[in-house]
């Protein structure tokens, strides 16, 4: 790339162009971006391409070095001809929505861990573990902030979806709110999974049976603060701890978030007219393998109360600033800029999805580091 630019000043026309398309061919690059380069670059003069291509390089390079491609871009405004050619700075802004959006899309994400509020630590640990049969993972206390956390799964946090629950010293009770669904939790059978839940004193919200308008079996308990888990029966899965339930006031509108901010995939949409939802599950692979965030739509129910118990899905990424900017491209609300946790050093990024449910992205080796 530097050395078109270079070219750009002494070749004559003719031989620019191929010698820039060639090179522009070779580019890792989408081919919309490619294109909007090449008619950029054709429709400019030989300074305006100079310039085109000096921005061109430079996002090359801080993509290469791991730099936002928006900051070159910002401090590249300081270049005449980026400053007053249209053209220009519609293709530099082409260029880094483009890498970034299409950057999210390839991230190595994963979905880690839900946070929760929980008012007896204890308690919910038992029934987790006795009538869920989740394992206690680890647990830390922070006693400068005044809060405990444990973590509790089918497996290790390495590889699996876990549940993060805060205790906050000396708060018994939280308002979980009408935007929180459930937990879903897959098991090889709904009907024993609930006698055993029974035997142990949990609480059966709904008893086994087909899915109202469907034939799943399913059925719904209560832990102890009222967060409600739908047993889901499936076969053997490697990831039990299978959904998080969200209700949302605009289902496309959702769904285009999670798809363009956090690169997830649409993995399924049912109508269910007869009882007035429609659902989407949204997430990074397929749903028998990996936990999904089922959005919720209610026919007219535009509006939840998101309460104070639930707090959040982690998200690992490769990259938290990059991912904050994807975040910013598709309209997203950053409520905390990427950067190192003061303390523990792990970076991380936080938003908000069109309804306030909060998300955080993790650092994917920053997380490795800690549970190490
Ligand atoms: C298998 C999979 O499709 C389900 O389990 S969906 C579960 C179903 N969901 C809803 O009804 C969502 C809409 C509802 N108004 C809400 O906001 O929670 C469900 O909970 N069915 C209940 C039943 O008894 O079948």
């Amino acid at each position: 790339m530097e050395r078109i630019a270079m070219a750009s000043s002494t070749m004559p026309l003719a031989s620019f162009r191929a010698h820039s398309l060639s090179y522009l061919r070779k580019m890792p690059w989408k081919s919309s971006v490619k294109a909007c380069f090449n008619t950029s670059l054709m429709a400019s003069g030989p300074s305006r391409r100079a310039a085109l291509l000096h921005i061109g390089s430079a996002i090359q390079q801080a993509h290469l070095f791991g730099i936002k491609a928006s900051s070159i871009l910002r401090a590249e405004g300081n270049v005449a001809e980026a400053r007053t050619s249209t053209n220009m700075a519609q293709a530099s802004t082409t260029v880094s929505q483009e890498y970034i959006l299409d950057w999210a899309k390839k991230d190595n994400r994963r979905l880690l861990h839900v946070v929760y509020r929980v008012g007896d630590l204890d308690k919910t640990i038992k029934f987790y573990t006795e009538c869920l049969g989740m394992k206690l993972l680890r647990k830390r206390d922070i006693p400068e902030e005044r809060y405990t956390n444990a973590f509790l799964g089918y497996g290790p946090e390495d590889s699996h979806f876990v549940v993060e629950l805060t205790y906050n010293y000396g708060v018994d009770k939280y308002d979980i709110g009408t935007g929180f669904g459930h937990f879903g939790i897959a098991v090889e059978d709904v009907y024993k999974t609930v006698e055993l839940i029974k035997a142990k004193g949990g609480k059966v919200t709904r008893e086994p049976g087909p899915v109202k308008g469907g034939n799943t079996v399913i059925a719904f308990v209560e832990d102890p603060d009222g967060y409600k888990f739908e047993l889901l029966e499936r076969g053997p899965t490697p990831e039990p701890l299978c959904q998080v339930m969200l209700r949302v006031g605009d289902l496309d509108r959702s769904i285009n978030f999670y798809e363009k901010a956090f690169g997830m995939e649409l993995l399924r949409k049912r109508d269910n007219p007869e009882y007035k939802y429609t659902i989407a599950m949204m997430g990074y692979g397929p749903e028998d393998k990996n936990t999904v965030l089922e959005l919720t739509y209610n026919y007219g129910v535009k509006e939840y109360e998101t309460g104070n118990g639930y707090a959040q899905i982690a998200i690992g990424t490769d990259d938290v600033y990059k991912t904050a900017e994807a975040i910013k491209l598709a309209g997203g609300k950053i409520t905390r800029e990427p950067g190192p946790l003061p303390g523990i050093n792990t970076k991380i990024t936080a938003c908000l999805d069109p309804d306030g449910w909060k998300s955080v992205f993790v650092d994917n080796l920053d997380f490795a580091k800690e549970l190490e």
